[in-house]
Parts: structure tokens; C-alpha cells; sequence
């Protein structure tokens, strides 16, 4: 039996979850709930890298996890430059560009890092990260905007999007290099992917661009309203970009970053919550819709909704009643960072994986 194992990571910005498999079995799982007084001080996500890989490295040493057999440690990769889809080792460069923040501060930088801060603690481990946030198969047309000094970028669910339509490909029985699917991913961020034939040639800038709003980011918005709220001498440019990316959509109606709550308040009869999140679910509902002319006129084969808010049947009913008629629609709720991170990290192992250099 091989006593390798694989440490899986996905930092949230109130916990850290956390598995650890051997091959095809699960070892360990874990949800590190985080409370916020633990990071005062702290001023971006990754400055808590070093404290929260203590506290992982704690969790598996109280739970007799043997740290020495821990061969991979992965982690669900960051706001980086752009990057084409696959594994890559982390290496100084990534390092630096995740601790300076270059492309943007988001949580998800210290899946890298805390990769890399855990692996250097262990004596027979090598640092790693998969389909980031940042992977790159945008066709130029979708690039362009109506300003030429502004390209959209690909930032987007890339793990979980191609993870879910591999599983849903594999499901039919078809490769998912030949088929065209719509995956929205329904997380505190929400993106939708255009996926031709194994590659994501469009999808909204779900981090700080565009597209429906979500659990915690505002999305499209009146632009002019933007720019003048910019200028009105009240907000610094740090407090407008967060509230672009942190603190809007669900937050800044209801002051919660859990969808879960804010679907519970709908349930108990809630007016606003009703309304805006049916709101939120039109806008998706348009996103996946104009997805379909990305294709061209070919057909596409599925639209797959997964992500935490897919758990949520209302929510989800009220996207398939308005997309229905474009592709057969497939419910994946959740999201499977941790289980694709350890696909990932078991093809590493084998040995089956090219392993790119950032
Ligand atoms: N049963 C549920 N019903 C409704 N919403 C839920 C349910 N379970 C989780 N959620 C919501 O889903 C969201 C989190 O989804 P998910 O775990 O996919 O995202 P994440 O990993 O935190 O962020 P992201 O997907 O943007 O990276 C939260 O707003 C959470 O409250
Ligand atoms: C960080 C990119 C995806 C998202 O969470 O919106």
C-alpha cells in the first residue's frame, strides 16, 4: 500500500477546509472554522497565511494524521496572471505574485501559499495547485470591450466548472473535449462558462468585472453610478473595489455572506429576501441564456447549475424554468474543490499529469 498521502486545501474567508486521501480513500475531512478576532491585525487574506497553516498543521497532528506520508499538498490556486488549465508546482514567482497581491487580494491567494508554507514544514512533500481562478481559454472576441485600453479577463470557477462537466460528460458517456456545455457555478462568487469542446472560451469576470450578482459580489452595475459613487469623495479606491468583490450582491442587502441564511429568510416568508433572490436568479438565467449565442448556432448539449446555492431547490427551479428550452438541465449541487483538488493531486502521484511551470 502506498503511504503517500495527499493534503487537499480550499481556504474560505471564514474557514479552511481541508482533506487528506490516500489514493481513493479519504483519510480525513475537516471544516477549520475560523473566528474573525483570530486574523485582527491582518490586513489582506494573505497575511493570515502563516497563522492559518499552524493551525492546519495543529488539526492533523492532534488528529494522528502522519504529516511525514504527506507526499502532495494542494491547494485551489489564486488571482494570478493568466494561465492555461492543468497542475502547476508552486514556485517563487507564484509565491510572489500571490503574497504582493499583483493580481488582486482574494482569499483564494492563499490556497498557493498555504500549499507552499505547509509543504516546506513536512519532509517529503511538494507544493501544488489546479485549474486556478485564472485559467485562460477565452477567445479574443470575448476579450474586447467597448474601451480599447480594457480587456475582459478570464478569472472564473475553473476547477469546479471543469470538474463538474467532466463528471457530467463521463455520466452520458462522452469525452468532455466533445462536448458544448453551459456550467453556472453558484458559490459566494457565481461565473458562467461557456465550455466548447473542453475549453472555456467565455465566461463573466466573476472576481471584479461582470455578470449576475452573487452571495458576496456585486457583479454588472449601472456604470455611470459606479463612476460618480467613485468621485463622490466618500469611498477610498480600496473600499470601491471591495465593495465590488467582498461586499455587495447578498452582503450589502442583507449583511450576511450566507446565501444558506438568506434563502432561510425567503422560506419564513421574507419579502426582500423573495425578491432579490429571484432577482439574483434572473440574472443568472441571462447569463447562461447569452452563453448560448457563444456557440454560434452549435447545439448545446447540457447546462450544468452546481455550486453551495444549487443545494437550494427554489433557487434552482427558478434558473431551469428560464433556460430549459436551451440544453437538458443537470443539478451537481456543492462544490467538489476538495474532491477535484485530489483528482489532481492522485494523477501527480501516478505520475499522469504534466506539471506546468508558472
Ligand atoms: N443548502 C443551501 N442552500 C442555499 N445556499 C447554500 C446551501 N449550502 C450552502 N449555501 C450557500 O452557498 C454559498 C457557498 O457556496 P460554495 O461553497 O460553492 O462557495 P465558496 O467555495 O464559499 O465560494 P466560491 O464558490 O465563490 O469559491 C454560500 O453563500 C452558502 O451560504
Ligand atoms: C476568485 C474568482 C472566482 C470568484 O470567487 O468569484
Amino acid at each position: 500500500m502506498s503511504r503517500e498521502l495527499i493534503l487537499a486545501l480550499n481556504p474560505r474567508m471564514q474557514f479552511t477546509r481541508i482533506a487528506v486521501y490516500r489514493m481513493n480513500t479519504t483519510v480525513f475531512l475537516k471544516k477549520i472554522n475560523h473566528k474573525p478576532e483570530d486574523f485582527n491585525g491582518f490586513d489582506r487574506y494573505v497575511d493570515q497565511a502563516a497563522l492559518r497553516a499552524k493551525i492546519i498543521l495543529d488539526e492533523l497532528k492532534s488528529n494522528d494524521i502522519r504529516i511525514d506520508d504527506i507526499a502532495v499538498v494542494i491547494g485551489r490556486g489564486g488571482l494570478l496572471k493568466p494561465v492555461k488549465s492543468g497542475v502547476y508546482k508552486v514556485n517563487d514567482s507564484m509565491v510572489k505574485d500571490l503574497s504582493s497581491c499583483e493580481y488582486g487580494d482574494d482569499v483564494v491567494n492563499l490556497g498557493g501559499l498555504l500549499a507552499n508554507t505547509i509543504a516546506s514544514e513536512l519532509s517529503n512533500a511538494d507544493a501544488f495547485i489546479a485549474d486556478p481562478v485564472v485559467v485562460d481559454e477565452l477567445e479574443d472576441i470575448a476579450r474586447i470591450t467597448g474601451r480599447p485600453e480594457f480587456k475582459k479577463k478570464s478569472i472564473f470557477h475553473a476547477l469546479n466548472q471543469k470538474i463538474a462537466a467532466r463528471k457530467y460528460a463521463k455520466s452520458v458517456y462522452k469525452k468532455y473535449e466533445e462536448m458544448n456545455i453551459i456550467v453556472a457555478h453558484l458559490g459566494g462568487g457565481i461565473s458562467i462558462g461557456a465550455h466548447r469542446k473542453g475549453r472555456v472560451i467565455d465566461a463573466n469576470q466573476a472576481y471584479d468585472g461582470d455578470g449576475p450578482f452573487s452571495p458576496i459580489r456585486s457583479g454588472s452595475l449601472p456604470m455611470g453610478d459606479v463612476i460618480r459613487e467613485c468621485f463622490s469623495g466618500k469611498y477610498t479606491q480600496e473600499e470601491m473595489l471591495n465593495k465590488q468583490t467582498g461586499k455587495g450582491g447578498l452582503f450589502a442587502h442583507f449583511n450576511t455572506y450566507s446565501g444558506y441564511d438568506v434563502c432561510k429568510m425567503r422560506d419564513a416568508g421574507d419579502a426582500k429576501a423573495t425578491e432579490v433572490l429571484a432577482a439574483m436568479a434572473y440574472q443568472v438565467s441571462k447569463s447562461i441564456a447569452s452563453m448560448y449565442a457563444v456557440f454560434d448556432g452549435e447545439p448545446v448539449d447540457a447546462i450544468i447549475i452546481t455550486g453551495g446555492l444549487a443545494k437550494d431547490e427554489q433557487f434552482v427551479k427558478e434558473i431551469k424554468t428560464r433556460v430549459d428550452k436551451i440544453a437538458p438541465v443537470s443539478i451537481q449541487p456543492g462544490a467538489e474543490v476538495l474532491g477535484a483538488l485530489s483528482y489532481y493531486g492522485k494523477m501527480i502521484l501516478r505520475k499522469e499529469t504534466e506539471i506546468l511551470e508558472y
